[in-house]
């Protein structure tokens, strides 16, 4: 028997317990802020719109009449600046400012914490900053970041501005939550571009660990809910796939094998960002400032894959060529040390880009520079993904009894070329078989369970209505309310919510209703991992798919409950709830 890197924890029976007894309790939709936001397709938006984004007010009708906000400009690029704490966010932000490319650069501060110790470092090298504090821009103080680009662009001249997030923040929530964004602060300043750091000391750990943000000190502000229950993982995963640029940081406290794990998981997550290996953030400042070009002429979103929107993320990326004097070509890396033997950990390693540098995806070498540049294969250690979508319910018992078997890593750190062995070759006790998902590193996606009691005491029946978001990153795993299917009102109601995006509007209609009679409901889940068998995954996620018989009695309830509603109901929707079931996994 291998040394066991998975096993059958208690993590899916404790899963299978709470999602067994399906609390049917009605609760508040506590974590569906931050979770509608963090998808990238919302459904249901009077679920997903922070409360705070309601009562927004612009700035300009409070200023006083003689102050006046130049609109007639092009927008002001943002740059949201995210990563965990202590990855080195206010370091890059410090560097960027002194290396600022004679831009005039406005910086907007967020942290959870009362007193906002990062905005004091940055205060002593730029007098255009705001804070932005107690709280986090992604869900509590959504509206607040409104109000602050605003008042960061009261009477001054900016070419640009950067966000450094707090680190629990998911700056795709904060990119979704910006679209709600009153278009006159729209028209002053937009989201361009997302650039995270990770630590590479710590990629492979935070990545295994069952720790939540709660359980960091610092991490959360008990006042705001919005990322205390957060795993960490989870956390990191998400501002990964957010980014448009990744930047590994602390290369100099890691060793080879640990940048290795924290750039091939990156690139797993996200296949279209750009990934750079850096010491102190330092990196050119072009390469952190979005452009005007982005905002109007590209989609950045790199979860984007709308094929009609133009991608131009990896486009502004400075020319790799180490001999290359075209000076109409941007040179990011002009001044790093090329030194491979130097050990100054002032000077800028990781860009060396030069003829030296080691192509071979199977050394190992920690000699040798590995850069790998841009590359967005993923396939050096098998790394695939793929998205599994139906058109029909899970039936929820299935669906348990496979998730109870799902394998957990009990390692507490990513080893991949461990994981690539045991998929290949791992058996697991009791004589089961070899499990098609013990090479997956993370899978997400919305998830449409069939009720399995339409009435009484204990009725699931809001299933039908509920869209499920199933998140599971290194050892954890939540299917949680993801709010309600757009299936659940007609189209002319759901239009009312796209006034401004009618493109939206048709390309959910165009993509994510699958059927006349179901709508929107539907399984879409990706996988990301080592050497998946895809047909296999495909088959173990079909066997929990209601079958036709039970699909016929799904229809029958339904038109049962629809009869006695209708009878005793008025309201807007079928079921007015929103349940949470969280698979803790701790
Ligand atoms: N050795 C080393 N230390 C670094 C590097 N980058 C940042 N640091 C140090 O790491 C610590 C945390 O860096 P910060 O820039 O404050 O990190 P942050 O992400 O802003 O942290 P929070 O503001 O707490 O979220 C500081 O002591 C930095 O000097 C690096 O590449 N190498």
């Amino acid at each position: 028997m291998t040394t066991a890197a998975f096993g059958y924890l208690s993590l899916f029976r404790k899963s299978a317990m709470a999602f067994g007894s399906l609390p049917v309790s009605r609760l508040a939709f506590t974590e569906s802020a931050r979770h509608m936001a963090t998808n990238t397709r919302p459904l249901h938006p009077p679920m997903g719109i922070p409360g705070s984004l309601r009562h927004f007010t612009s700035l300009r009708a409070s200023s006083s009449d003689n102050v006046k906000i130049e609109t007639t400009k092009s927008p002001v690029p943002i740059t949201l600046l995210s990563g965990f704490l202590g990855t080195g966010k206010t370091t890059a932000l410090k560097h960027l400012l002194e290396t600022n490319d004679n831009k005039k650069i406005g910086v907007i501060v967020n942290d959870v914490a009362a007193v906002n110790i990062d905005a004091k470092l940055i205060q002593s090298q730029s007098s255009d900053m705001v804070e932005l504090q107690n709280g986090c821009a992604c869900c509590s103080l959504a509206d607040e970041l409104f109000f602050s680009v605003e008042k960061i662009l009261l009477g001054r001249d900016l070419d640009a501005i950067v966000v450094e997030l707090s680190g629990v923040a998911d700056p795709m929530a904060i990119r979704n939550n910006w679209k709600m964004a009153p278009s006159e602060v729209r028209d002053m300043a937009d989201i361009a571009r997302v650039v995270t750091l990770v630590d590479s000391q710590t990629f492979g750990t935070d990545y295994m660990t069952w720790d939540t943000a709660a359980d960091r000190p610092g991490w959360t502000n008990p006042v705001d809910p919005c990322a205390g229950n957060a795993k960490v993982a989870e956390l990191l995963a998400e501002q990964v796939e957010a980014a448009n640029l990744v930047l590994i940081n602390k290369c100099d406290l890691s060793n080879a094998e640990e940048v290795l794990v924290a750039e091939k998981v990156t690139r797993a997550l996200n296949g279209k960002t750009n990934v750079e290996k850096v010491v102190f953030g330092k990196i050119a400042p072009k390469l952190i400032l979005g452009t005007v070009e982005e905002i109007t002429a590209a989609c950045t979103d790199p979860a984007c894959d709308d094929e009609s929107h133009s991608h131009s993320h990896t486009q502004d990326h400075g020319c790799m060529e180490s001999g290359c004097n075209d000076s109409s070509h941007s040179h990011a890396h002009d001044h790093a040390c090329v030194d491979a033997g130097c050990t100054d950990v002032s000077h800028e390693h990781s860009h060396a880009h030069s003829e030296s540098t080691c192509a071979d995806p199977d050394c190992t070498d920690a000699t040798h520079e590995h850069t790998h540049s841009h590359s967005t294969s993923t396939d050096q250690l098998g790394i695939v993904n793929f998205v599994y979508k139906a058109a029909v319910p899970f039936e929820p018992k299935r669906l348990m009894t496979m998730l109870e078997t799902w394998p957990i890593p009990l390692k507490d750190t990513l080893d991949l070329g461990f994981l690539q062995e045991e998929q290949t070759k791992v058996l697991f006790e009791d004589g089961m078989d070899e499990s098609p998902f013990s090479g997956v590193l993370r899978s997400k996606g919305f998830c449409w369970f069939g009720p399995s009691k339409w009435s009484g005491a204990n009725s699931d029946a809001w299933r039908h209505e509920t869209a499920m978001y199933w998140s599971h990153a290194g050892k954890h795993f939540s299917i949680t309310s993801g709010g309600k299917w757009w299936g659940t009102m007609p189209r002319e109601k759901m239009t009312k919510f796209f006034d401004e995006n009618m493109a939206e509007f048709d390309r959910i209609v165009r993509d994510d209703f699958v059927s006349e009679e179901f709508g929107d409901r539907r399984q879409e889940i990706v996988f990301i991992g080592i050497g998946l068998n895809e047909n296999e995954i495909r088959a173990a996620m079909d066997e929990c798919l209601m079958t036709e018989s039970e699909m016929a009695k799904y229809r029958q309830n339904l038109q049962n409950l629809l009869a006695t509603t209708m009878a005793t109901s008025s309201g807007p929707s079928l079921f007015d709830v929103g349940t949470i079931d969280h698979a803790d996994t701790k």
